[in-house]
């Protein structure tokens, strides 16, 4: 088994399909026509909506653990990232993406690899085509970087370096407030936190998505449902809405952009810490016709060797284990073959109600 995430996935290499120039399509090309009424279920008028949490408020690890049971997704606000800092990072994606077609693929994902340009690595499950570039960030980003911009890579680096650390900071936070919702609240209950229980070895992903403005976005599919397999993740969304999650009983929900807001979503490894308390949350992103949208998903992990299992205060008698312990590379292999099923795959016990996880029910694979 590989122990750095950048090998995650040497044993599974992706055929690298090559986009078309987006600007250049004036009709929606059949590759990319998605069949809706595949769809887990049909498109609904939602009354309910994803909650907001404000850091500063006294209330906030309450609100977050109920956002978690109930919804596996949240926004927030006072997050301490400076706004400067996420209009740079925004910037740096629309520079990215902007540039040449020819120029991009100088950083094209390899098969075998992680990090650089490409179709979002779920995109070989669907026979349609996502309507959305991706550039996938894992370790410093200067040798890829330095392909795209050879005169101003530097520029570039230094404004992800920054947003990868100020990132990994909040995340550690968010991970003392989502456990401490559980009751999970001393360093010593989560031993890989660190003697200063800072979370220090940590690992993480940053994806940068663009979704171009589309002629014909009712039969686009931006970026096809899924849930991710993190810890947690940290998602900044540009003004253009897009981003929609599965809710039990209420079906797509949009999640709107909130101004200076971020958006943070449970991951199938939280999932399986929390013994199923907190749900991995499907989600996916629509696209739009006039306006282009650019999104950051931070991808927040544990250091990618250490085992990740149902937190012995969280299992009991009446309360067993539901899933095996996994490390994020051994899930993250898993998800490659699999990638509705990966959950399913590490559960060691059937919960008491019966129910199945959201994602294997709602996943389809099949589309068009
Ligand atoms: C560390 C990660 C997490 C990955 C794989 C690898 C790098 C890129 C991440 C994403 C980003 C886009 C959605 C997703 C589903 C995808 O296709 O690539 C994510 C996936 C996961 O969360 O499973
Ligand atoms: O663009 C979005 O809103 C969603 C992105 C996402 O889900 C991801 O990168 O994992
Ligand atoms: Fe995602």
């Amino acid at each position: 088994m590989p122990s750095r995430l950048s090998d995650a996935f040497r044993a599974h290499p992706q055929q690298q399909l090559k986009h078309p120039d987006f600007t250049s399509l004036h009709e929606l090309p059949d590759s990319y026509a998605w069949n809706q009424r595949d769809d887990p279920s049909p498109e609904t008028f939602a009354t309910e909506s994803v909650p907001l949490v404000d850091f500063n408020d006294s209330n906030a690890l309450q609100v977050i653990g109920h956002a978690c049971k109930t919804w596996g997704i949240f926004q927030v606000t006072n997050h301490g990232i400076s706004t400067s800092l996420l209009d740079m990072v925004e910037h740096t994606c629309r520079s990215l993406f902007s540039l040449p077609v020819h120029q991009k693929l100088k950083a094209a994902r390899s098969p075998d690899g992680v990090s650089g340009y490409g179709f979002a690595r779920i995109s070989s499950f669907f026979s349609k085509l996502m309507w959305s570039e991706g550039f996938t960030i894992v370790g410093p980003p200067d040798e890829h970087f330095c392909q795209l911009w050879p005169q101003d890579f530097s520029y570039h680096c230094d404004v992800i370096k920054e947003y990868k650390e100020e990132m990994k900071k909040l995340a550690g936070r968010l991970m003392w407030l989502m456990l401490g919702s559980l009751g999970i609240i001393a360093k010593e209950d989560i031993k890989w936190a660190g003697p200063k229980a800072d979370f220090k070895e940590a690992s993480a992903a940053l994806q940068l998505n663009y979704y171009p403005a589309c002629p014909d976005p009712d039969r686009a599919m931006g970026l096809a449902p899924h849930t991710d397999s993190t810890l947690l993740t940290i998602l900044y969304q540009n003004s253009t809405s897009g981003l929609q999650v599965f809710k039990e009983g209420a079906g797509w929900v949009a999640v709107p952009p909130v101004p200076g807001g971020l958006v943070i979503n449970v991951g199938d490894l939280m999932h399986i810490l929390s013994n199923g308390s907190y749900q991995s949350v499907l989600h996916r992103a629509m696209v739009n016709r006039s306006h282009h949208r650019l999104s950051s998903a931070y991808l927040y992990g544990p250091p990618s060797t250490v085992e990740i299992s149902p937190h012995p205060k969280l299992v009991g008698p009446t309360h067993p284990p539901l899933y095996r312990p996994v490390t994020w590379n051994e899930y993250l292999h898993t998800k490659a073959k699999h990638i509705n099923k990966a959950l399913s795959s590490v559960r060691v016990c059937v919960p008491l109600n019966g129910l199945g996880d959201v994602n294997e029910q709602n996943n389809s694979v099949t589309v068009g």
